[in-house]
């Protein structure tokens, strides 16, 4: 099969693999930009394999960067563009069902492309947009199936994240994992436990942000996968759950996060446990940790102005994309327009500061006037007093006679 029309990302990209050939060498664009022209979806990267060594490809251009070098790949730099080129490998020493440290290279693409993990992410494509499918890549991507290239056992053995990339894909694209792929992930899921969780994590995402979530949690369900994701081991209910709901998509992380905290009946507490265990950032923790109040209020009654407030706009759409999954989203529109409403967003749009306080009060600085700048804000944002200097002032010195007395 030749690609007739090749997006532009190849075009710039044509020269660099023409330059390989020249110099007697065969070069090929590999991997997820042939699968993703294939099935039209837009590319981010576009990986070039060739049977040149590394330092022959550093000798055919001016400018390379040794990015993972003992790996096979040098980033080669070309009228600002940095391209990725990865000598044709065989993986030859596992340590640990991990990406071995070590690799052998080779002169051939068959042996290249058999020890890659999906028959669609083994295809390659040649310069002129001929494909080059050995291990049926093709149908499988028609008849949309995942299915390990040869046996599955030996690729999940070789990196056993492989396990949670077939599940991911499955989500992504919507497709159906082919039976003894399945059935192997089912035998070799705990090996799993030898992947570091950032590696996971990043799958993890990707798969519920997929096009059909259901279709990979119901893989990695089925298969026992998730008994070794951090934390996950008592989390068939949630996924059985998950999978009880109509067809949905999720389009954040963060939504996805408290989602999934939310049906797993977590606390803050417990929740931020579960992210620790995950490596999740801090950013998204905290996060989560504010889009998982807003559901857990509502569960008992309407949000005030306060708890939007300090939610955020942000958390607030968060906390409705998970709600939606659940079947009791709101309009988006419509909550942020309700948000907008609020009089104050933050507490720099207070019409006064502690500093203001304690000149108008002639009082030290103590606790007192963070308690009082914080009524202050509440009155605001709830709605009792205008923004307004003076009022606030004057709110500040009846309330500090209340505490006086
Ligand atoms: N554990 C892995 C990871 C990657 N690959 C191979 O390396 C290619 C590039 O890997 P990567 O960029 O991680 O994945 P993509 O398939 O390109 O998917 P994405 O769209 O997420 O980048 C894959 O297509 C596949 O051929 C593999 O065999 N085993
Ligand atoms: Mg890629």
């Amino acid at each position: 099969m030749r690609i007739q029309k090749l997006p532009h990302q190849f075009q710039s990209a044509k020269v660099i693999l023409q330059r390989i050939q020249d110099a007697g060498f065969e070069a090929y664009f590999v991997g997820g930009c042939v699968r993703d022209t294939l099935l039209g979806v837009p590319l981010h990267d576009v990986d070039i394999a060739t049977s040149a060594y590394p330092q022959e490809v550093k000798q055919l251009f001016k400018k390379t960067i040794d990015t993972g070098i003992e790996h096979g790949t040098v980033t080669v730099m070309d009228h600002g563009r940095a391209y990725e080129i990865t000598t044709f490998r065989t993986e030859s020493a596992y340590q640990d069902f991990r990406r071995p440290d070590k690799v052998e290279f080779v002169r051939s693409l068959a042996e290249d492309l058999k020890r890659r993990d999906l028959t669609i992410n083994a295809l390659a494509m040649d310069v002129n947009g001929q494909v080059i499918d050995l291990f049926a890549g093709l149908a499988d991507l028609k008849n949309r199936v995942i299915r390990a290239v040869g046996d599955p056992h030996e690729r999940f053995h070789e990196d056993a994240l492989r396990m949670m990339r077939t599940v991911r894909f499955a989500s992504k694209l919507d497709f159906k994992v082919e039976d003894s792929t399945l059935a192997a992930i089912a035998e070799n899921a705990e090996l799993l436990q030898k992947i570091a969780v950032e590696r996971i994590y990043v799958e993890w995402t990707k798969l519920l942000l997929g096009k059909n979530p259901q279709r990979g949690l119901a893989a990695f369900f089925k298969t026992g996968l998730y008994q070794y994701c951090p934390l996950f081991f008592d989390k068939g209910k949630v996924l059985k759950q998950l999978l009880q709901f109509p067809a949905f998509t999720l389009q954040t992380e963060e939504g996805a996060w408290t989602l999934f905290c939310f049906l797993s009946g977590l606390s803050l507490r417990t929740a931020t446990k579960l992210l620790k265990a995950w490596k999740s950032s801090n950013e998204m923790l905290k996060t989560v940790q504010k889009t998982l109040r807003i559901l857990q209020i509502e569960q008992e009654k309407k949000l005030t102005s306060w708890d939007e407030y300090q939610a955020g706009l942000d958390c607030l759409l968060y906390a409705n994309e998970a709600a939606t999954v659940m079947g009791k989203g709101k309009n988006a529109a419509a909550i942020a327009q309700h948000y907008e409403r609020l009089p104050i967003k933050t507490r720099h749009e207070l019409a006064i500061n502690g500093g203001d306080l304690l000149h108008f009060l002639a009082i030290k600085p103590s606790p007192y006037i963070g308690q009082l700048l914080d009524q202050l804000e509440r009155a605001v944002v709830s709605g009792q007093l205008p923004n307004e200097r003076q009022v606030l002032l004057q709110a500040a010195v009846t309330a500090q006679q209340n505490h006086l007395e």
